[in-house]
């Protein structure tokens, strides 16, 4: 049986929960079996109840309380301990069995940019329950309103690629919200879907000041030597938009599929049926 873990990502607000909601909505109406599971330990609302959740295991709350932490340092503690008791996470999925576990993460940067523990994470479920991982990362359509916003966020979806090292998909969030700015034209929009930053640049040196030009000019450099970086939009009351996220997801985990050893190919077998 294929078993993905979908990691829904994405700094605060961006959209992730509301999209795991829209996601299991969609699927479970549709007949396919998936699960929420909750690594966030600050959640407080779902619109369905986890299947498995880091609250049963530690709250950030608690940890602020009792250790004197600020919510990132406590959210960092809180993976920490996961980490220290993945047998826990691994007792909890285990009984779970089914085709889709959607993860609904924290919307801290840290744990996409630059602390190891989440690649720990997802290579335990691969290696030790035979997962298929991929990465949803969102982002705020917002951004494409400020030139210079939207790069920033290119560039923390790119960190987050780099660092998970998993087929991903990077989705435009709200993109409904869009429709009100009349400044924005179809055509343009797709432009920030297929970027091409090397184009870019002109409107956001446009609004910095001359001596950023050339890191401008080095950043979009950057995001054009890698060329991975693509949007989808994301409606997440739009069934349509949500059903078109999911076929992207089930293309992006077949790739696990190719790369799995083939059966050798038995030239004996062959000759038999000949005969
Ligand atoms: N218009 C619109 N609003 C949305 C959409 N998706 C989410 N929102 C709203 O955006 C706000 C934040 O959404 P959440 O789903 O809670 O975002 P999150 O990324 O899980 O937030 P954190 O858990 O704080 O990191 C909520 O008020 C949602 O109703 C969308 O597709 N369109």
């Amino acid at each position: 049986m294929v078993k993905v873990a979908a990691f829904v990502c994405g700094v605060a607000s961006s959209g992730k929960s509301t999209f795991c909601g829209a996601l299991i909505r969609y699927m479970r109406g549709i007949g396919r079996r998936c699960h929420l599971v909750n690594l966030d330990p600050a959640a407080e609302n779902f619109e369905w109840e986890p299947t498995v959740d880091i609250r049963d295991l530690i709250t950030l709350e608690d940890v602020m309380e009792e250790m004197g932490y600020g919510p990132n340092g406590g959210l960092i503690y809180c993976f920490e301990f996961l980490m220290e008791n993945l047998d826990w996470l691994i007792e909890e999925i285990g009984d779970y069995d089914e085709d889709y576990l959607i993860f609904d993460m924290p919307g801290q940067i840290e744990l996409y940019t630059h602390v190891p523990i989440l690649p720990s994470l997802i290579q335990q479920l691969n290696v030790s329950l035979n997962f298929r991982p991929c990465a949803i990362y969102l982002l705020e359509s917002q951004f494409i309103v400020d030139r210079t916003k939207f790069f920033a966020g290119v560039l923390s979806a790119m960190s987050a690629m780099i660092m998970l090292e998993i087929p991903h998909i990077n989705l435009l969030s709200k993109v409904d919200l869009l429709r009100n700015n009349t400044n924005l034209s179809r055509a343009d929009f797709k432009r920030f879907l297929n970027i091409d930053p090397l184009l870019l640049v002109g409107e956001v040196n446009a609004k910095t000041n001359p001596r950023f030009h050339e890191l401008n000019q080095s950043i979009v450099q950057l995001i054009d030597d890698f060329n991975m970086v693509n949007f989808l939009p994301l409606e997440s009351g739009n069934e349509e938009s949500v059903k078109r996220v999911l076929s992207y997801i089930d293309d992006a985990t077949q790739w696990y599929e190719d790369q799995e050893p083939k059966e050798p190919h038995d030239s004996a077998d062959e000759d038999d049926d000949e005969e």
